[in-house]
Order: structure tokens, then sequence, then C-alpha cells
């Protein structure tokens, strides 16, 4: 014990002598010249190369260090003996981490590297644009020099893609919106986030089987076509125009296909947006592998006829504008239509990719054609009204009525009067949520609900079309009698020309 002691004050006293040794030798404006060169000197003789991975990048988050702070979270469960634990609010799941200042060895085709997550204090702040957190966090990676080229060129892509499965299996999948407007957050975000865990799936949706089934497999073409997107030079992208009336299912089927992928949903707040700018910061906020999604798109952007704009210019659109507000060019606080369609279509939307865009809309007939031409939104998929074999899923979900479970006669009278009643699948789940202790009440009250729908709508048609005869033959009389004034008008005309 005696001997380490002795040998640690020895140490001491040589780096005494070696600092004032410094400070005499080399005066004050050299000092820091010396001191440069050395750690240069002791780099050169290092076998090691060290990087900093730091949390925020000069403005912006570095997604990198996030990635490796999920990536280290799997090998920290398993090896770590100080470990720093966090639940995300709303999460399900527990994150493992590094605890600050701590260290963890990792391997990589033979090459061994140590990754130490540095936590120091932020000094006070002069002035920034933002405010930014007062913990300086990063991950610094320490590589033997010769395994530089290997942990560059293929342990970081590794790192990414680990922490990107990781999140998708572990973590749920991330709702996020855009509440504060295209603003940033401390970290630079202008995402807000809550875990997404809406229970639709494209088992509980009902809609025509065959259609269901076409539009699964066109989202895994979509997932898995990397290679052919890439072949065919088109970005990896895909759109979706959902429409159809209120309750028809279209915000169900968004989250169906992001359970269904495994994507995150980005739900777009058009009416926050101010600026194209702002759009586009978004958009590039935007990870890979998600839906970004414009509700009621009708409602959050005047579709107005591009021909009509009066003094407007090109394609400009006044985006929620209040009723009566005149926006145009000139307003710095409107986004265009050309500008949301850039959003979907232009040199920016590849920025990321395995991207899918959906729009939603109650009337595709207020959409301007610009929105609609093919190749804009590769599918337009319409939700109607309760069929057949939709409300046969709803029953089976709400009740556990198999096809077969139904009297024979039942699934008649279901069938004389489901598609002339027009009810929402909506609507039809709430008559069977009511009843669902009571089966055969459930199916009785849906039955009853049914006719009445169908004689309601049947009245409707006779009325529209009673109206529609009625002003038919108005039309018929009013120029009837407008000839025959006409008529009148010539022959009086006829009669004094021959008494002149
Ligand atoms: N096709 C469907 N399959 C299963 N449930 C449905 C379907 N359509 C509607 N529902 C039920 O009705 C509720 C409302 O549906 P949803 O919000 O998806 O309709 P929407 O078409 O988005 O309506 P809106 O146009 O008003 O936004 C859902 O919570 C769901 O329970
Ligand atoms: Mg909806």
């Amino acid at each position: 014990m005696k001997e380490v002691w002795t040998t640690m004050a020895s140490i001491m006293g040589v780096w005494a002598f070696g600092q004032s040794l410094l400070h005499t030798v080399f005066p004050p404006e050299l000092r820091f010249a010396s001191l440069k060169l050395f750690h240069r000197l002791f780099s050169y003789f290092s076998s090691y190369c060290y990087y900093d991975i730091t949390e925020i990048d000069g403005v912006n988050t570095n997604e990198l260090y996030n990635a490796v702070q999920l990536y280290l979270s799997s090998s920290a469960s398993i090896s770590g003996t100080r470990l720093s634990l966090t639940r995300g609010l709303n999460s399900s799941s527990i994150t493992f981490g590094l605890s600050n200042n701590d260290r963890l060895i990792d391997s990589f085709k033979g090459a061994t590297v140590e990754w130490e997550h540095v936590v120091t204090q932020r000094q006070s702040q002069t002035f920034s644009w933002r405010p930014l957190p007062e913990e300086k966090r990063g991950f610094t990676l320490r590589v033997r020099k010769k395994n530089k080229h290997l942990v560059l060129n293929s342990y970081l892509d590794f790192v990414m893609d680990k922490a990107n499965d990781l999140r998708r299996k572990n973590q749920d999948r991330l709702l996020y919106t855009n509440s504060r407007g295209g603003s940033l957050d401390s970290r630079g975000h202008p995402w807000e986030s809550v875990p997404f865990k809406h229970p639709s799936t494209f088992d509980t949706l009902a809609m025509d089987p065959a259609k269901k089934a076409e539009i699964m497999a066109d989202l895994l073409d979509f997932a898995n076509g990397e290679a052919f997107y890439q072949k065919t030079g088109r970005a990896w992208k895909r759109g979706y125009l959902l429409y159809g009336p209120p309750g028809t299912g279209k915000s169900s089927m968004i989250a169906a296909m992001a359970n269904f992928l495994g994507y995150d949903i980005y739900d777009l707040e058009l009416t926050e947006v101010n600026t194209n700018s702002e759009l586009r910061k978004l958009l590039m906020k935007t990870s890979s592998k998600s839906i970004i999604v414009i509700e009621d798109i009708d409602c959050s952007i005047n579709l107005t006829n591009r021909n009509k704009g009066g003094g407007r210019k090109n394609n400009s659109y006044d985006v929620a504008s209040p009723p009566g507000a005149s926006g145009g060019d000139d307003c710095p606080n409107t986004i265009t239509l050309s500008g949301l369609l850039n959003f979907t279509d232009g040199l920016w939307s590849c920025c990321g990719s395995e991207r899918i865009f959906v729009f939603t809309t109650n009337h595709i007939e207020k959409l301007d054609s610009a929105l609609l031409r093919s190749g804009r939104m590769d599918m337009h998929i319409h939700m109607s009204y309760c069929s057949l074999p939709a409300l046969n899923i709803l029953l089976k979900n709400y009740l556990g009525y198999e096809e077969t479970d139904l009297e024979r006669e039942a699934v008649e009278e279901f069938a004389a009067v489901i598609d002339p009643a027009e009810m929402t699948p909506a609507d039809i789940s709430e008559v069977l949520i009511k009843n669902r202790r009571n089966k055969s009440k459930a199916v009785a009250e849906l039955l009853d609900a049914l006719k009445i729908r169908a004689e309601k709508s049947r009245l409707k048609k006779l009325g529209l079309k009673m109206v529609e005869e009625e002003e038919q033959e108005k039309r018929a009389l009013d120029e009837g009698s407008e000839q025959l004034q006409e008529n009148i008008n010539k022959i009086a005309d006829d009669g004094k020309m021959q008494q002149i």
C-alpha cells in the first residue's frame, strides 16, 4: 500500500514540475500553441481515433445521436451495471441508456469500439435563436485507427439501421403533430409527438374484402419496393387519396395502414402552417418509414378553380384564410397550392425516403384537378357507405357473428336494405355497440334502423325526383311563354311595318 502512495506522490511531483516548466519556459502567448502541438503529437502516435457525436448539430438535432442512444440501449440492457432508465410520457416501454460519462464496449465484424456518453454543463448562453438544453450531451466513439474505414463505411450505417428496427419493434409508433405551426422546440423539432396506439387494423376495417386486399398488396409492394424505385429512378414515395362521406373509415384506414406497415404518422395541420417555407421545413423534419397525413384537404386549403383567381398569379391559393379575407400573393401568411404540390411532388419531397402521403376529403368534387391528376395521388380510394360484405365484418367484430351464424331470412333482409339505406359503418357501429351484450336485440335493432333509413332515402330520392320534374316542367313552361311573347312581338312588328 505504501508503495502505491509513494508512486502516486512521484507522479504528482512530475506533473507539478512539468506544469511549472511549461509556465517558465513558454511565455503565455506560446503556451496555447505548444499545448496544441503536444496534442497533435499525442494523436499522431496514438493508435486510436475519436469521433464526437453531439446531440445537437449546430441548430438541428443530430439523428445519429438518437440512433446511437437507442442502439446502445439494447446492448446496455444486457451488459451494463449502472444504467439510466427512461420511460417516455405515455410510452409502454422502458429504455436503458448509458449513465452520464459511462462507457460501453461493442464489437463489429471483429473490430472493437468503445462508446462513452459525455455529459457536460452548457456554459451560460450569450445569444441564441432558440433556447438550448442546459446539458451538452454527446457520444464519443473510440476506434483503433486500423478499423477507421470499417467504422465509417459500415458500422455507423449498421447502428442507424439497427436503431430504426429497434424503435419499430420495441417502442410504440409515434403520432406527430405540428400544433406549434412551423416553430421549433428547444431540440430543433417543429413536430410534437405522442405514442400512437390506435387499435384499427385491416382486420377490423369494414370494407369490401377485394378492395382491402388490393390496398394491402399495394402497401406491401411499396414497402418492399426499394430496388424497384431505385431502378426506375422514381422517388420512393406513394400517395393515397381517401374520399367519402363522414364516418366511412378514412381515419381508421390511415391508422390501419400505419399499424400494417409499422410506420409513424405525421398529422399535418395545414391551417397551422403560414408559409410555403414553413411547410418545407416540416417536410424536411419528417423521418423515413412514415405516413404524412393531411385530413380534410378541402377544408384546409381554399381550392378554387385556377382560372377564377381574378388578379391572383399562377397557382397561388389562400390556405385557411378566414372567410372574407383577401390573402393573395402579397400576403406573407399564405401557403399556395403550388407549395402543397411541391410538398408532395417536388424535389423537396424526396428528402428522406419510404414515405406515404395520404390526403382525405369528404368532397372530392371540390378538389382542384391539379391534385387529382394521375401520378399525383397514386391511388384514389373511395370509402363508401356500408355494403353487405362490410356489414359482415362489423357483425363479426362487434357481436362475434360469423356469416353462417345469421338466419337465412335475416341475411336476405339485410341484403335487401343495406345498399338503399346508405348507412355509414360509423352509424352501424353505434347501433351494435349499444346492444353488444344482447346479440339478437342488436341484429333486430340494426335491421329496423336500416329499414327506416332505406325508406327515408327512398322518400328523399322520390322527393328530389318530383322537385326535379316540377322544375323541368316550370322551365319548359317558361321557355314556352318566352317563345310565345317573342312570336307576339314579331307579329306586332310585322303589323307596324305593313301600316307604314
Ligand atoms: N370502415 C370502417 N370499419 C370499421 N369501423 C369504422 C369504419 N368506418 C367508420 N368506423 C367507425 O366509426 C368511427 C369513425 O370513423 P372514422 O373516423 O374513421 O371516419 P372518417 O371517414 O374518418 O370520418 P370523417 O370524414 O368525419 O373524418 C371509427 O372510430 C370506427 O369505429
Ligand atoms: Mg376522419
